[in-house]
């Protein structure tokens, strides 16, 4: 018997959001891809190119594009939502109408909603209750995809066959897709890698060496899993694609637009100057704000969010984001091996035992 055609509705007319439909078709899945520009809608069903967001793309011609969301959801088994975090629960709200609990919803939304500090799949979760929710991150430039660059990324859900179905829609032979059941984790790490690509272009920009960069990326892999397992994600996930893959990818290349908003204020470009001139989204902006306020209110150490965020919110110059690097408690290297604060007690014994007088050191002996 031949196999069914998954059909599938994507929400969103970006650059993933085309990237993801086109995989999907290329997969022999029914893509309708969901957008609010007529004019766009247009150039995806006549010419099979997005101008706006991946000009040099060719779409596979068999994406249909609509503005019609009833349409685009109708018979979908599948629904990949591609809206920035600002607009994603007003997205989700306006398409509950034709949303049915059977359909698998994921989110390929890497950034964090302020109030109630929500990730995208908590958004789904709540307005919709239904079970199929999972989550897409991972190394996934939009404009890489689109040039068929062989490319890997993670599906995250509790749900097996959210997982399963997802592999068989989207991996395909320049797409791997490998699972986890780490949603909260692999979604944290999509979001929190995006703080590190402003920080890592504007080192890039400033004329900092590789060690740095290097250096940089390692601590911020520190940060984002010492962050995320206080928010009861699990510490290997960060090992992953979604963890050091993203990171990897986000803080080397300029086709990141979190990078290409730090390299411009490296540059000597105000924030706002930066985040103009891109005119796309760049998650890690808001990010940075939300994650700072969380890991103040949990008392967790972040020292290079909170650097970047003086950088782009106070008016600090962009150099000192070398000095934050460099002025904070040298601590433990991988603190699932050796403790944070086991380091801060081993030096306040060092320091107690310094000044303790001559005759207590040493177990009282001269020597
Ligand atoms: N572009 C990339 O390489 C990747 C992006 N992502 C994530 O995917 C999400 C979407 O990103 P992109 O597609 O790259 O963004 P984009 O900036 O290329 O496009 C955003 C799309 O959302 C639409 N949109 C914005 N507000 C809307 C609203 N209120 N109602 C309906 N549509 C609205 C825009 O019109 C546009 O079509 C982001 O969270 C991003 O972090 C994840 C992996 C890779
Ligand atoms: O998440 C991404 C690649 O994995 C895309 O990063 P930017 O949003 O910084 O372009």
């Amino acid at each position: 018997m031949a196999e069914q055609q998954i059909k599938v509705a994507v929400l969103g007319g970006g650059s993933f959001g085309t990237a993801l439909a086109s995989i999907a078709a290329d997969n022999g899945a029914h893509v309708r891809q969901w957008m609010r520009d007529e004019t766009l809608v247009a150039q995806i069903n006549n010419e099979h190119r997005n101008g706006r967001y991946l000009p040099h793309y060719a779409m596979n011609p068999a994406v249909e594009a609509s503005t019609d969301m009833q349409a685009v959801l109708a018979d979908a088994s599948l629904v990949l939502i591609a809206i920035p975090s600002k607009a994603f629960r007003s997205v989700v709200q306006a398409a509950k109408a034709w949303l049915r609990p059977e359909q698998i919803l994921v989110s390929t939304t890497k950034g964090i909603e302020q109030d109630g500090f929500l990730l995208m799949s908590q958004v789904l979760e709540q307005e919709t209750g239904f079970s199929h929710i999972g989550v897409i991150a991972g190394p996934n430039l939009a404009s890489e995809i689109a040039d068929k660059q062989l490319t890997a990324t993670v599906i995250a859900s509790a749900d097996p066959l959210t997982r399963t179905r997802v592999q068989q829609a989207l991996g395909c032979r320049y797409f791997r897709v490998y699972a986890s059941d780490d949603r909260h984790g692999v979604e944290l790490g999509g979001a929190l890698k995006n703080i590190y690509a402003i920080a890592a272009g504007m080192a890039a920009a400033l004329g900092m060496g590789e060690n740095t960069r290097s250096m940089l990326m390692t601590r911020a892999l520190a940060e984002m899993s010492r962050f995320a397992v206080a928010q009861g994600a699990n510490p290997m996930t960060f090992l992953g694609l979604a963890g050091v893959g993203d990171l990897i990818v986000t803080c080397s290349s300029n086709l990141s637009r979190n990078y290409r908003v730090g390299y411009a204020m490296g540059e000597g470009r105000t924030l706002e100057e930066a985040v103009d001139a891109l005119g796309q989204v760049a998650e890690g902006v808001n990010t940075v704000k939300l994650v700072c306020a969380k890991a103040s209110e949990m008392g967790v150490y972040m020292p290079l969010a909170e650097g970047l965020h003086h950088v782009l919110f106070d008016g600090v110059p962009a150099q000192e984001m070398a000095r934050t690097l460099m002025m904070g408690e040298q601590s433990s290297d991988v603190e699932f091996i050796l403790p944070r604060e086991a380091v801060q007690q081993a030096h306040r014994d060092q320091a107690h035992h310094d000044q303790a007088p001559p005759s207590q050191k040493n177990g009282g002996s001269n020597a």
